[in-house]
């Protein structure tokens, strides 16, 4: 690879032209191919420049596609239909004589851009993992007439789940001519157990402007074989699966089936969580307008407390694993003096205790505003009520309600200070954050997601989740968002930031903050191999 004419000059030169039947655009397009079809047999044995993970004492794992360049540079890449169907025929990618993307100065991503993982690095780091740049590619390995097309949303709620359909419904439409797509009624079960609906961009007009999903979805029910079974069966060669982790790990056993079974269908994942717990990507959709509109709850909460004798208002949000939205709703409002997160554990009784705290801040302030985490303080609960280990149909745990144990342990505490008057009012606004349809900035999000995923299927790539990393959009192997889940990390500059600006305590002793950091260091098994990479690649 390293012998060929420079990328770069190939590149430029064709693309400056902008004729894509240039002398160059086709020397360009040999070698774009020369890096992208990579002809993959798994472990990846004929590519010299892939490094097999049995070698690094890992299981091997099947979409585990890793290129090495210069410098310590790793691109961990996604599969490509051509990794186990050699011989697919491509073809020009009708957006060049679309008349809406013949002014773009340079449409075409070049084929060998990447992003790197990491963007903070010192002059003599090693460059480090990289994702492959997401964006329309010069060649398609499908024909629009023959695309068809399908869209399901799995998992909980979430804003902006209607736009992503919206768009990747008008976005196949409009720059790529597919009109056949089809619907998934609630979620995987909907592969085999309901009706499917055409979706067309008529049909999808308006749906961005409502909540919820016009799919429908359901927690549970992913059956591999009979998901695959039905999208053989109806001949469907391009899926776009929406959901959080729990989806993504069910579109990386539909992928790894629809592989084995050497099908020619991409499978790409948009990823889903209104609690912004998707490991490696910036963000996810909805997260945005969710911290707004919990803005509402956490205004009402501060009215209400400010127009009555020592007034708390507790508002609780969602955050099953992850205190996200609380926290970045509470370094929004302003008006917050605590905020209480899955991550950071809290006592109520005794020195540096939550009660102390409220008392301090009535006595100072006269009033207070705490917002909690659904997923905080589960093990104070689960000590003081008999509590079952109960899960969702998906597995995900079935949380006690800190809410409501919150405000009573609260109004408890008060009822036993004779000297001491307090109000308390508990609002719950959960679902309604989740139901809304997304603000501005998260409806463009949603629309380029959607455009990525569009682009990265038509180009042949497959099992892959997109995401904005460090603010460019990615391809992203299935197992790299699943592999773990992002979570507030409270040794973090973010969580002092926090702390700082409600002055509430920490609930932490210094053994504790130690822990704290030792956690954060623990490398994963993959932390650990992507560092051994990164040390014998000097
Ligand atoms: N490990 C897994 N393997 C296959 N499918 C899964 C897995 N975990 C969850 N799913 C499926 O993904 C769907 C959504 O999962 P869930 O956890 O409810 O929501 P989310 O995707 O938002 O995290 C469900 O239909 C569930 O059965
Ligand atoms: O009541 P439901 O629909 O099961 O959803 C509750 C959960 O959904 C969430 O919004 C996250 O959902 P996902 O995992 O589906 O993204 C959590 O914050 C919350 O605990
Ligand atoms: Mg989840």
């Amino acid at each position: 690879m390293e012998s060929s004419p420079s990328f770069a000059t190939l590149a430029q030169e064709a693309l400056v032209d902008s004729d894509f039947d240039s002398p160059n655009s086709r020397r360009l397009f040999d070698f774009q191919n020369s890096l992208t079809c990579i002809k993959v047999t798994p472990p990846f044995r004929d590519y010299p420049k892939l490094r097999s993970p049995s070698r690094m004492g890992l299981e091997p794992k099947p979409d585990f596609k890793i290129v090495e360049g210069d410098y310590g540079y790793i691109l961990e890449d996604v599969p490509h239909l051509t990794d186990y169907l050699p011989d697919l025929p491509n073809f020009p990618n009708p957006l060049q004589d679309n008349p809406s993307y013949s002014a773009v100065k340079q449409y075409f991503v070049n084929a060998d851009d990447t992003v790197p993982q990491k963007i903070v690095v010192q002059k003599n780091n090693p460059r480090g993992v990289h994702f492959r740049r997401a964006g329309p590619r010069q060649r398609v390995y499908f024909e629009s007439d023959d695309v068809l097309a399908c869209i399901v949303t799995c998992g909980g709620l979430c804003p902006g789940l209607n736009t992503v359909i919206r768009e990747l419904v008008c976005g196949l439409s409009d720059m790529y001519g597919v009109s056949r797509i089809l619907g998934i009624e609630g979620g995987y079960r909907g592969f085999y157990a309901r009706n499917t609906i055409p979706l067309t961009p008529k049909f999808v007009n308006d749906i961005h402007k409502r909540g919820g999903t016009v799919l429908g979805t359901s927690r549970g029910g992913h059956d591999t074989m009979k998901i695959v079974d039905n999208i053989q069966d109806r001949g469907v060669n391009q899926v776009y699966i929406i959901g959080g982790d729990g989806t993504q790990k069910g579109a990386a056993v539909i992928f790894e089936e629809i592989r084995r079974r050497g099908l020619e269908v991409a499978v790409v994942g948009i990823p889903k969580t209104i609690d912004n717990d998707i490991a490696v990507i910036d963000k996810s959709f909805g997260f945005d307008t969710a911290v707004e509109e919990a803005q509402r709850a956490i205004n009402a909460a501060h009215v209400e407390a400010e127009s009555v004798e020592n007034g708390i208002g507790l508002v609780k949000l969602m955050g099953r694993y992850s205190g996200f939205i609380a926290m970045y709703a509470t370094l929004a409002s302003r008006d917050v003096d605590c905020c209480l997160i899955p991550e950071s554990p809290f006592y109520l009784e005794g020195k540096g205790g939550l009660f102390e705290y409220i008392e301090k801040r009535l006595k100072e302030n006269e009033h207070m505003v705490i917002v909690v985490a659904e997923g905080a303080g589960q093990d104070l609960i689960a000590e003081s009520v008999r509590s079952m280990h109960n899960e969702d149909p998906s597995g995900n745990m079935l949380l006690l309600d800190i809410g409501l144990w919150l405000s009573q342990k609260i109004k408890d505490h008060f009822a036993r200070k004779q000297n001491m008057v307090m109000n308390l009012k508990y609002i719950d606004p959960t679902y309604m954050i989740r139901a809304i349809p997304s603000n501005a900035s998260d409806n463009v999000y949603c629309t380029l997601l959607a455009h990525s995923a569009i682009h990265g299927a038509m180009a042949g790539y497959t099992g892959f989740t997109v995401g904005l990393v460090n603010g460019r959009h990615t391809y992203i192997p299935f197992h790299r968002v699943t592999e773990k889940r992002n979570r507030v990390v409270i040794t973090d500059r973010m969580w002092a930031r926090l702390l700082s600006s409600t002055n509430q305590p920490s609930f932490l002793s210094a053994k504790d903050i130690e822990e704290a950091k030792k956690a954060q260091q623990q490398p994963t098994q993959l932390l650990d191999e992507r560092k051994s990479l990164d040390d014998g690649c000097h």
